[in-house]
């Protein structure tokens, strides 16, 4: 697809959410589908197409540190959504909000982005939109302590992963239900769903969500007592050059702790270095107060207590940015350590003491935990299998109006059938089959009419016209000969009729006629010239042809020579009668009033 292709609007949206599937897996992808659409957009004035794919531009920026930028380019977007009325739009760009202050530690003004994006949520459907939505607030809720709606929402976000997302979008969920296990200090249940991610990224070639799952698992090996296991989880992801600059520092803060347990300090410090730099550059206050943690320890293991007591207080700084109790019990633990070392045995009491409440709360948090990660699964497989059943039941319905609706189709069908055969039966019973004219009792009915309409207020004529010697031409050339004969007349008499005058074959070769508010003389003049032209008609068939035919016609006037049809009908006849003894081939009128 190039740059400059012309696309619709539904092509735009098709590529922004295609853009916003890949946002997970590939922000490359997403950055090159958003650019596209960006473009295809503006150049159209499509403006909900410019406000998704700036949407898609400003996640990728987030993802990648660039705070200030993503949040200059989102501010707008709430309100241009609300005025476009695309509720979807708007939850998204406030959960992006929300994302962006919950970085900066403004987490009163990230609550109040995410109740509004709540409240959206609220209108519209379950789409892949919503995955954002709950991912957002399990992270929202655990940098409050709120071991609750944590998971609650990381497994509604896991349910719209399953039902609308892709492999990434799980992945994605089972590294966040475990990191929640993880900072409530149950690595035990961590591990299994971290090993399940794994397994969809090495299934799926979803590498470039690999090195974060694997530094959390390695977390949780750490956290576990196993370190060889640990290290050798991340070992793959030092020096890889492409990898989110979050990812990095956490991985090689991991690298550098593991390394610490391990004795190696020289490639510690290495690790330890890099993981700092990354850290600072990314903005990432978390990361930097896990650098600073692996620092004292770094600093303790290398014997310089003092320094190391500055490392922790840089870590218990920056301790507000996170609920994560991993670090808070290290951070205590290292300063009762220093302190004792230092002799000062009171703080390192006071230290002690906090570092065992901590001890205490994650010792009852991963019970609690344990318990609430059951509770919430049995809760979410009762809803899903309510919505199955939903589903199913309004699937059947479906079904069902499909079926009538294909009944109806077919009933619809038959009616029609049933109505032109109607009208085709109705066609023939007033119809001729022979030449296809009316029959004559049609004709009556109709005469009937006009004659009614007129009321003497125009006068109508009736013409009664009969083949001259016919039963000669049957003898001669065979009745078939005969049938053309008289279907070529019924034809030549139609063309010289207007569509107020009627005709239709009387019987035999006889013919029938009203022309309305025409007198006898004229319809006697209109005789004369249809006489020239059957005169003139040539007939073939089977090789043999016959030219030079006449008829002879009575001609009988409303009102001026009847008023009801048979009166009408029966002088036209005896004119008719007259014609034929006076040598045929001519027309004549009644005679007489
Ligand atoms: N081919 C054909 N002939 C028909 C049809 N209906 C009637 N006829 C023939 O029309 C002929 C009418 O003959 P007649 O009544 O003797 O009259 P004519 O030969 O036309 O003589 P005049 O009327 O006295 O001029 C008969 O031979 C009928 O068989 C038809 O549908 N097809």
């Amino acid at each position: 697809m190039g740059d400059n292709e012309q696309l619709d609007i539904a092509e735009i949206d098709r590529l922004n959410r295609k853009a916003l599937s890949c946002l997970a897996s590939n922000r490359a992808e997403t950055n090159r589908l958003a650019t596209l659409s960006m473009n295809a957009a503006s150049r159209i004035s499509y403006q909900r197409g410019i406000a998704h794919a700036q949407l898609n531009l400003l996640s990728v920026l987030f993802h990648s540190g660039e705070y200030d930028k993503s949040e200059a380019m989102c501010t707008p977007l709430p309100a241009m959504f609300k005025s476009l009325n695309d509720p979807e739009g708007g939850m998204t760009a406030a959960v992006c909000l929300g994302a962006i202050a919950t970085r900066r530690g403004d987490f009163a003004s990230s609550a109040s982005h995410l109740e509004s994006a709540r409240q959206l949520a609220s209108q519209i459907p379950d789409s892949l939109n919503k995955f954002s939505l709950y991912n957002r607030l399990g992270i929202d809720a655990l940098s409050r302590g709120d071991i609750s709606a944590g998971p609650r929402n990381f497994l509604l976000a896991l349910d719209i992963a399953e039902r609308f997302g892709t492999a990434s979008h799980r992945v994605n969920m089972l590294s966040n239900l475990a990191s929640c296990q993880h900072d409530l200090s149950n690595d035990e249940d961590a591990i299994p769903l971290l090993v399940e991610a794994l397994e969809i990224i090495h299934n799926e070639h979803l590498f470039a969500q690999q090195p974060l799952v694997s530094g959390n698992l390695a977390m949780c090996l750490l956290a576990t007592g196993k370190v060889a296991e640990a290290l050798q989880v991340i070992t793959p992801f030092f020096n890889v050059a492409d990898m989110d600059i979050d990812d990095k520092a956490f991985i090689y803060s991991i690298g550098a702790h593991a390394s610490i347990l391990l004795k190696n300090l020289d490639r510690a410090k290495s690790l330890l270095d890099q993981a700092h730099e990354f850290a600072l550059i990314g903005d990432n206050y978390e990361e930097q107060m896990h650098a600073w943690l692996v620092r004292g320890m770094l600093d303790m293991a290398a014997g310089r207590v003092r320094v190391a007591l500055v490392s922790l207080n840089h870590a218990r700084a920056l301790l507000s940015y996170t609920r994560n109790p991993f670090y808070q019990q290290q951070i205590f633990k290292g300063l009762a350590t220093i302190h004792a070392r230092l002799g000062k045995w009171k703080n390192a009491y006071t230290y002690l003491e906090q570092y065992q409440g901590h001890v205490e709360v994650s010792n009852k948090s991963a019970h609690d935990s344990r318990l609430l990660m059951r509770h919430l699964e049995s809760e979410m497989k009762t809803l899903k299998e309510e919505r199955d059943i939903a589903l199913e039941k309004h699937a059947a319905r479906e079904a069902e109006n499909q079926k009538l609706e294909v009944l109806n189709k077919e009933l619809t069908h038959q009616i029609d059938h049933v109505n032109a055969l109607q009208s085709s039966l109705q066609e023939q019973a007033i119809r001729d089959h022979l030449t296809g004219l009316y029959n004559r009792r049609h004709f009556e009915t109709c005469l009937n009419a006009v004659l009614e309409e007129s009321g003497g207020k125009f006068p109508v004529a009736v013409v009664i016209l009969d083949l001259d010697f016919f039963k000669r031409v049957n003898d001669t050339y065979g009745h078939p000969f005969g049938d053309d004969v008289l279907i070529r007349f019924a034809r030549l008499m139609e063309s010289n009729l207007r569509g107020s005058d009627m005709l239709c074959r009387y019987g035999g070769e006889e013919f029938c006629m009203l022309l309305r508010d025409m007198n006898s003389d004229m319809a006697t003049n209109k005789m004369t010239a249809i006489a020239e032209s059957y005169r003139e008609l040539v007939v073939e068939r089977g090789g043999q042809t016959l030219t030079g035919f006449t008829f002879s016609a009575g001609i009988a006037e409303y009102p001026q020579h009847g008023l009801t049809r048979n009166e009408l009908l029966m002088r036209a006849d005896t004119a008719l009668y007259c014609a034929k003894l006076a040598g045929r081939n001519r027309s004549m009128v009644a005679t007489g009033d």
